[in-house]
């Protein structure tokens, strides 16, 4: 089981100090889509570049342009590439095609997919590597967590690995392993946390004890 941290409130320098104090606990780093949208592709790049033993995902969470996205992230040098399970197919198989050039992988969000079950059924046969559920920020804000439909994915998915995402922190990280997901997804609960180091470390004790 792998762990990713996801930097989503932070600059460039803030990021790295982050992961410096956390990398010996972490497997993925995630360069969030506000970090994108705020740096643009060179947080990727810069990250890559101080941990070269980590590998980066660049979380853009593509919706068209699959193959030109996955290119430019690719370019800049991310390992993953997130694209949007709410997507049409034409989208998901572009960007899959392109990252297989680069040797990136494809994880797929399933953030706000209606029908989890059909959906994740299809997009198992897309050839992606991760296919990740996820209840971002605002659903959070509702009460919402991802744990049940991991539990669905998990009944489902047959190809790829599955990831989880939103909102996961200590004190919930004991039911997250408990379905076994390939791939643990922590933001707030390392990033947010006044010992970042002490976080991650305890979460990783959990996960590698799963
Ligand atoms: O993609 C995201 C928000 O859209 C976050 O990176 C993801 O939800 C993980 O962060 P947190 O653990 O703080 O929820």
């Amino acid at each position: 089981m792998e762990l990713q941290l996801a930097l989503d409130l932070v600059n460039i320098p803030e990021g790295k100090e982050i992961v410096g104090e956390v990398e010996e606990h972490i497997d993925i780093v995630e360069i969030g889509t506000p970090v994108v949208i705020n740096e643009g592709l060179r947080a990727v790049k810069e990250m890559k570049e101080a941990f070269p033993d980590l590998k980066v995902l660049a979380d853009l969470k593509i919706m068209d342009a699959g193959g030109y996205e996955v290119m430019k992230a690719s370019e800049a040098g991310a390992d993953i590439v997130t694209v949007l399970g709410a997507t049409d197919d034409s989208t998901i198989k572009g960007a899959v095609e392109e990252a297989q050039k680069h040797g990136t992988k494809i994880l797929v969000d399933m953030i706000n997919v209606k029908d989890l079950e059909e959906r994740a059924k299809q997009v198992d046969n897309l050839g992606v590597d991760y296919i990740c559920v996820h209840t971002g920020y605002d659903l959070q804000a509702e009460g919402e967590n991802p744990f049940a439909q991991l539990e669905t994915i998990k009944g489902i998915v047959n190809n790829a690995k599955t990831a989880v995402a939103g909102g996961i922190k200590l004190a919930t990280i004991p039911e997250v392993v408990a379905s076994q997901p390939d791939l643990v997804i922590v933001g707030g609960g390392i990033a947010g946390q006044d010992d970042k180091k002490s976080a991650a470390s305890q979460i990783r004790e959990v996960i590698n004890k799963a």
